[in-house]
This record gives C-alpha cells, sequence and structure tokens, in this order.
C-alpha cells in the first residue's frame, strides 16, 4: 500500500514538473544527508541542491514527502493561502516547553488567538517598552567598556542574548530577571540550556522524538525535562502574581495609565492585556497565557540575538556604512551618550532601518520556515499531495541573483525610499509574510534599532575575530561565533 502511494506521490511531483536526487529504495533521500553532512553544511547542502536540480526541490526522507522551495512565487502561493498554516512536524519538538501557543497552534485555535494577540503589539504598547529597550542596551554597552580595549574579540551572541533576555522578560511578563547582572539566575539559566538542547534537538535524527530521546539520550532528556518545568513554574507564578496585582487595581484605571508605590508609572506587559482578553465572552486561563507568554519568550529572545550580532558583526566590517549610520545617528539622538531615546527617534534613524533590513537579509535569523500539507493542495499552478513537508529555503531566496544583484554585497541601499518599492516581498520574508506572519516584528524593529544605536553611540566597531559560519540551529548561529572588536568612540 506504501509502495502504491509513493508511487502516485512521485508521479504528482513529476508532473509538477519538481524534481530532485534519485530516491534510493526505503530511505529515499536521508542518505544524502547523513553522510558526510552534518548541521553545519545544511545551508551549503541545500544550495548544491538548488543550483542541480531548480528552486523546487523534491526530497524524500525515508517514508515522508518533503518540498523544498526557494521560489518567490512558490514561496508567496504558500505564504498567503489561509488554507497552508499548519506547521511543518519539526515544530513539535517545541512543544513540551511552548505548548500550542500561537506559534505551534493551528485551524480554529491559531485563528482565534492571533485576533486577541494582534492588539497586544499596539503601538501605544510597544511605546512603553522603548523605554526598557533603552535601559537594557545602556547596561549592554556599560558591561561591554571592560573589554572595548581595542583588541579583544568579543563573541556579540552571548552578550546580545542576555540584554534580549532581559527586554523579553520585562515586557512580555512585566518582570525585571536581570540576566546582564545575575547570569546565573535560575529562570535565565533554564532559558539558555533548553534553547541550546532544542536547537540540537532539531539538528539530530535520534534526539527528534521523545521516544527515541527518552531511550537512547536519558540523562540528556531529564535535564530538558527538569528545566522546562522550572522555566513553566516561573511564568505560572508570574501569572498569578499579574493575575492578583490587575484584580485589585481600580477597574476604570487604564493599566498604562496607573502608578506604582514610587509614584512612577507602571508598565503595561504583554501578559497583562493577555490577561485582560476574551475569547466569546471567556478570560483565558492561565494554562492557555502561559503557552503563549512562553512563546514570546522562546520566539522573542533568540531571533533578535541573532539579529542584532550579525547587524553589529556587518557594521564593524563596514566601515563606510558604520560611520553613515552614526551620523544619521548623532543628528538625531545628538552628542549625549546618556540621553534616552525615544519612538520617535527611533522611527527617524532610517538608514539604520535599511542596515537591519540588509542584515536581516543576508543572514536571517530565521533561515526557513516550515509548512505542512494536510490535504491535497495546487500551489502556484502545481499539484501537492497530503501529508507533504514544505520548508521554505528563505536564506536562499534572499540570496537570489535574480532578486538581489550582487546578491553577497552588504548595500543597505536596496532599501532606500527610491529602490524600496522593487524589493519582491516574497523573496525577502525574514519575518515570514501572509497570515502568519511574524506578530512581533515592529517590537523587533524597535528594540534592534535602539540596541545597535546605543552600541554605535558608545563604541567604534573594529573588524575583528573569524568571521561567521552561519548554521542553522534552529535559529542562525555561527559555528566560529559573532565576532567583533570594540573601541570607545570620542566625540
Ligand atoms: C529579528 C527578530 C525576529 C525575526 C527575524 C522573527 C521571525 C519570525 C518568523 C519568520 C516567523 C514565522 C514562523 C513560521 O511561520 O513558522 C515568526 C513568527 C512569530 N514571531 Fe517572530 N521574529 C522575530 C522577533 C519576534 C519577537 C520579538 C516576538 C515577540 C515579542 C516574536 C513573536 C512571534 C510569534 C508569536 C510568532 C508566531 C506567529 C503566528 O504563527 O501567528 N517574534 N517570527
Amino acid at each position: 500500500w506504501d509502495h502504491l502511494r509513493m508511487r502516485r506521490q512521485n508521479k504528482m511531483f513529476a508532473a509538477a514538473g519538481v524534481r530532485g536526487p534519485i530516491q534510493a529504495p526505503l530511505l529515499g533521500n536521508a542518505p544524502i544527508f547523513m553522510i558526510g553532512e552534518s548541521a553545519e553544511t545544511m545551508l551549503e547542502l541545500t544550495k548544491r541542491l538548488i543550483d542541480k536540480h531548480g528552486k523546487n526541490l523534491q526530497i524524500t526522507m525515508f517514508q515522508e514527502y518533503g518540498f523544498l522551495t526557494a521560489d518567490p512565487p512558490m514561496i508567496e502561493a504558500i505564504l498567503s493561502s489561509q488554507q497552508t498554516i499548519t506547521k511543518n512536524n519539526l515544530y513539535g519538538l517545541l512543544q513540551c516547553w511552548l505548548g500550542t501557543g500561537l506559534l505551534l497552534s493551528t485551524g480554529k485555535k491559531w485563528f482565534r488567538r492571533r485576533k486577541i494577540i494582534t492588539p497586544t503589539f499596539h503601538f501605544k504598547i510597544l511605546e512603553q517598552f522603548v523605554e526598557v529597550f533603552d535601559q537594557q542596551s545602556a547596561i549592554m554597552a556599560e558591561q561591554l567598556y571592560a573589554r572595548a580595549d581595542g583588541k579583544t574579540v568579543i563573541n556579540m551572541f552571548p552578550v546580545a542574548c542576555l540584554a534580549a533576555l532581559d527586554i523579553i522578560a520585562e515586557t512580555s511578563m512585566g518582570v525585571k530577571i536581570n540576566a546582564q547582572r545575575s547570569p546565573d539566575f535560575p529562570y535565565v539559566q533554564s532559558v539558555k540550556v533548553v534553547s541550546n538542547m532544542m536547537a540540537e534537538r532539531f539538528m539530530h535524527p535520534l534526539q527528534r522524538f521523545d521516544f527515541t530521546m527518552r531511550l537512547f539520550f536519558p540523562l540528556q532528556y531529564r535535564k530538558l525535562m527538569q528545566n522546562i518545568k522550572l522555566m513553566h513554574d516561573f511564568t505560572d507564578k508570574v501569572i498569578e502574581e499579574r493575575r492578583h496585582t490587575l484584580q485589585q487595581t481600580l477597574p476604570n484605571t487604564p493599566a498604562a495609565e496607573e502608578e506604582d508605590d514610587v509614584g512612577s508609572k507602571r508598565r503595561m506587559a504583554l501578559l497583562d492585556v493577555l490577561l485582560q482578553a476574551t475569547v466569546d465572552g471567556r478570560p483565558l486561563s492561565n494554562g492557555d497565557i502561559r503557552e503563549e507568554v512562553d512563546t514570546f519568550m522562546f520566539e522573542g529572545h533568540d531571533t533578535t540575538t541573532s539579529a542584532i550580532s550579525y547587524t553589529l558583526y556587518l557594521l564593524a566590517r563596514h566601515p563606510e556604512q558604520q560611520a553613515r549610520a552614526f551620523q544619521e545617528i548623532r543628528e538625531v539622538i545628538g552628542d549625549d551618550k546618556s540621553r534616552a531615546v525615544t519612538m520617535r527617534d527611533l522611527g527617524e534613524l532610517k538608514y539604520l532601518e535599511c542596515v537591519i533590513k540588509e542584515s536581516l537579509r543576508l543572514y536571517p535569523p530565521v533561515p526557513m520556515i516550515g509548512r505542512h500539507l494536510t490535504e491535497e493542495t495546487t500551489l502556484d499552478g502545481k499539484r501537492f499531495p497530503a501529508k507533504t513537508n514544505i520548508i521554505l529555503l528563505t536564506y536562499h531566496a534572499q540570496r537570489d541573483p535574480q532578486y538581489f544583484p550582487e546578491p553577497e554585497k552588504f548595500n543597505p541601499d536596496r532599501y532606500s525610499p527610491e529602490n524600496n518599492s522593487s524589493i519582491d516581498v516574497f523573496a525577502y520574508a525574514p519575518f515570514s509574510a501572509g497570515p502568519r506572519n511574524c506578530i512581533g516584528q515592529k517590537f523587533a524593529m524597535l528594540e534592534m534599532k535602539s540596541t545597535v544605536s546605543k552600541m554605535l553611540r558608545h563604541f567604534e566597531l573594529l573588524p575583528l575575530g573569524e568571521p561567521v559560519k552561519p548554521v542553522m540551529n534552529l535559529i542562525l548561529r555561527s559555528t566560529t561565533g559573532i565576532n567583533l572588536g570594540l573601541k570607545p568612540r570620542v566625540y
């Protein structure tokens, strides 16, 4: 039966003109990925496959169908459709931490949650977060002075990661976890341990399923579960406390206007918006809220860490663009290094925005996006079998010379007002696109502008250390670190 199904499905791919490497009986294309390849070579391997077989690729792993695409019209067909919102099976391994929060849910649940969560990222809410971005990036800069001697090689990834964790905890849960000042705080440790273990699970076939991981890596599995429990307990406690506080406050006072004990305005966290939300007249339960808060904690820190580190790295290696970005910052924010930035300042940093966009093109924190076809579906005029696992190779689409001339070149002017309209939104989709795009996109852009501008106000970025070797490890990291040097900026 399986054999017949495979034959029928193979025919469907052939009729659609989608080709791929020759399949071995039973194993399909699995040997290609297992022999001589590793997580580190995945981006190069997929590039070679595209060069050989085309931008639409059929890859079969054992009995599972895979369809990989780096073709913008096909990416558009997949991302624009409401029918293709179910995630690829690979995302399942995040479920033990994130439950079926927004990133992983599907069908009606996803639709309802997306509707409730969208207002959470309203302009008025984001505006209050600018202060958090500013304060936490100031701590990052302050701590880096000790290493800013113009000689020391600094791997920005772990540094930016702690700042990003502080930011996302304070904005999503309303708590200061002081990751930068006390990196040993148990919750911080657990987020780091679990994020790293998830990245490893993603790449290791025997760790991918709970039962195989429990069987072959029992100690690792136990460690993973213990750390997840610690994080869940922490989030539960915060939710209970915030619910209690919210119930105590005057019903007519908008939370954003409240004052705390010391008379300063109390900031509204993303969690507070969720606590006040109702679905069909009923509030969300603590369990419902926890999966969303955990999803923010995950989606909202590793991604921005990767983006901030790569942007600083690129600026360190492109002095001309660095000088231009700094000049703009000086014109908008002025010469007082201690002045806090405002939402308005960030809006005026137009060139910096182009720099960040270009960095997200070359080094997208989410280099691939996955989907799963639950039924036979026609996409861009081609018919695909049910149960196909789809991978959108956005990393490669964003380096396609047909869409981006001189694709390897760092050129922020691609996004200048004159050029911007010629960018194809499905060839360039670092935040995904369509109904299931990144809900935190504006939040992320403000955070990145805030941290990168803070770094440029304090330091000259120098091209020190080994060049990056991008690797897809849940998000885009680099096997060699994301290195640079720093020198205090005098002006
Ligand atoms: C540079 C930073 C970021 C990048 C590049 C990024 C990228 C993405 C991408 C590509 C997706 C689609 C994933 C998919 O379809 O499988 C996504 C979804 C999502 N992102 Fe982001 N993200 C960033 C920052 C953030 C932040 C800061 C938050 C929260 C505060 C966030 C929350 C989410 C959520 C909740 C989803 C799921 C949306 C849904 O399925 O409806 N992201 N992000």
